[in-house]
């Protein structure tokens, strides 16, 4: 290598930009596209500087991922990955879904990336999470309030990790109190082909647990996971079982999680869906959803091109599957 290459080779990567960018999910042929069209809008109305890619599984019918390009999306196909253990189908297919997600930290062109569900809509910029310290992961702690958690024994004595204080730890209880653990549907994170594989291998020997891989990504990023703001993921169960908590006005993120919330089934019939604040954030997620002006709007025809070149160039790129059925059912 003569000098002049080496040194060219060190001002290519001082020059490489930090490759960032959103990344949502996408299993099926149901109407989870209207939470990623949504998503696009949205980080699009907060100026964000980053794309969005949707990962998503074979069976999202070619329709949705059109409206998803013409939305300015990536889109970006990956495997469905199958947990250990056989199910019963509609565990099998709950738990497809949910551990597929997984397949995001081989999307190694991105240095980090920032993962929101499709019924997740941000209301403010939240670029700066991309800033947060690299080695962690960072996310926004559960709320164990719901009635979805009356399987845990944290649910029957009240403990709750929005009000520590307010339960004293039973002695007669097997365990400490949890450590922090966090809600899956946003989190800051760093692909990397390593922690990609060992999140694979040691998938195949933990058997599958009610909340999938929320549980699993909990256990494997212990030790790394460092706690933001629940302002950059309000799980709208909050609103009523930690009133005061958060500031409404102060919230970026707001994760339509509860039963009956997702904004595009709204109809208000399930418990606390008539809150005057529910229906407020509901109507403001339409107001994104319908805003015409919000439409991804190609700068020129060659812009239009690179979105879709891109996401078919990444879509082809291949990966050894470490299980893979092309039949992955679908919860949708
Ligand atoms: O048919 C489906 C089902 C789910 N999804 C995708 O999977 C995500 C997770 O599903 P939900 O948002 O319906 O799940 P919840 O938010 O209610 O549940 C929580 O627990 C889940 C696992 O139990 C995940 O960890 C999820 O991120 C976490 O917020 C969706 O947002 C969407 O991106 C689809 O695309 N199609
Ligand atoms: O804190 C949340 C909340 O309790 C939801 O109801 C549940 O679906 C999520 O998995 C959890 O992280
Ligand atoms: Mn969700």
């Amino acid at each position: 290598m003569t000098p002049e290459t080496h040194v060219d080779m060190i001002n290519a990567s001082e020059k490489a930009p930090k490759e960032r960018a959103y990344v949502t999910f996408l299993a099926g042929n149901g109407d989870y596209v209207k939470g990623v069209v949504g998503l696009a809008k949205g980080l699009r109305k907060v100026k964000s500087a980053y794309p969005l890619v949707v990962a998503m599984l074979p069976d999202v019918p070619e329709e949705h991922r059109e409206i998803l390009r013409s939305q300015g999306c990536i889109v970006r196909e990956i495997e469905p990955v199958h947990p250990p253990d056989s199910q019963d189908a509609y565990a099998r297919a709950y738990y497809i879904i949910n551990y597929s997600k997984l397949r995001i930290w081989n999307f190694e062109e991105y240095n980090k990336m920032i993962y929101l569900d499709a019924d997740i809509q941000v209301f403010g910029n939240i670029d700066d999470l991309f800033d947060m310290q690299d080695g962690y992961l960072h996310g926004v702690l559960s709320c164990f309030c719901e009635k979805i958690w009356s399987y845990t024994p944290l649910y029957s004595i009240g403990y709750c990790q929005y009000c520590p204080e307010k339960v004293v730890w039973p002695a007669e209880m097997e365990s400490a109190p949890p450590s922090p653990y966090f809600n899956a549907g946003m989190f800051v994170f760093e692909p990397n082909p390593l922690t990609y594989e060992s999140l694979l291998q040691t998938l195949q020997v933990t058997p599958p647990t009610p909340f999938a891989e929320q549980d699993f990504l909990n256990m494997f990023f212990g030790k790394v996971f460092k706690p933001v703001s629940p302002v950059y993921n309000l799980i709208l169960s909050v609103l009523w079982r930690h009133p005061g908590k958060v500031d409404l006005e102060s919230v970026k993120v707001v994760h339509y999680c509860p039963p009956g919330s997702k904004p595009w089934r709204y109809t208000g019939e399930e418990p606390n869906m008539d809150r005057e604040d529910v229906k407020m954030l509901i109507k403001k997620w339409w107001d994104i959803y319908n805003d015409e002006s919000l439409d991804f709007k190609p700068k020129s025809p060659a812009d239009l091109e690179a979105t879709v070149l891109e996401s078919t160039i990444i879509a082809s790129v291949t990966e050894a599957p470490l299980s893979y059925s092309p039949a992955a059912p679908s919860a949708a």
